[in-house]
């Protein structure tokens, strides 16, 4: 039983919130939170559930043009041989029902169509994931953030509720703690 975390963070509100997401997880079964750039091309044969986490760039998952603006934004040299979530999902075998979630962070307002974690969803639902839940969004107030107030408490129990569901069923009225083996 594992969980494997993916984020890719410009300003640092994905990070956090995949750092959440991840403690939230850890009650239910042991999870590992990996930037997306040393994220492993091949999944773990015993991985049972992937979550991928990214910032909503251009109404969509990031692009190496959108990353570049970003780092520009945050003072911050640009590395054009960097991936984000997009090219890393793109670089994924064909999985076999393997469990998968995503989430995005965006800008509450003004509030524009389009998310990151829905493009995501459909990219790994196209590669044969099982998708869990409906992609969720994190909000942040502003381009570089911060998060808004609550967000990190909400990313946790997003957490919890997706370890919840690989819980043994005895467990789940006490919030759903495993203890590992
Ligand atoms: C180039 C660029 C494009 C963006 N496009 C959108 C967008 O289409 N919709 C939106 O809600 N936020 C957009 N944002 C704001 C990001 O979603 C926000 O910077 C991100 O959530 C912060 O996450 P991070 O700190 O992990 O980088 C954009 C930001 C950048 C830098």
């Amino acid at each position: 039983m594992q969980a494997l975390v993916v984020y890719e963070s410009v300003f640092g509100n994905t990070r956090q919130v995949a750092e959440a997401v991840a403690r939230g997880l850890t009650g239910a079964l042991p999870a590992t939170l990996v930037e997306v750039t040393a994220a492993p091309a091949t999944l773990p044969d015993d991985l049972d559930l992937l979550v991928v986490g990214g910032p909503t760039h251009a109404l969509g998952m990031s692009r190496p043009t959108t990353r570049r603006d970003g780092a520009e934004q945050a003072g911050r040299d640009y590395d054009a041989d960097a991936i984000g979530i997009r090219e890393w999902i793109e670089g994924l075998a064909p999985a076999r029902g393997t469990a998968a979630a995503t989430f995005d962070t965006r800008v509450r307002r003004p509030r524009v169509p389009g998310s990151a974690a829905h493009r995501a969803a459909a990219r790994l639902r196209r590669l044969g994931f099982r998708m869990l839940g409906s992609p969720t969004t994190f909000w942040v107030d502003g381009v570089p953030g911060p998060l808004l107030a609550d967000e990190l408490d909400r990313a946790r129990r997003w957490g919890e509720e997706l370890g919840a569901r690989f819980a043994p069923a005895r467990d789940r009225t006490d919030g759903g703690t495993v203890t590992s083996g």
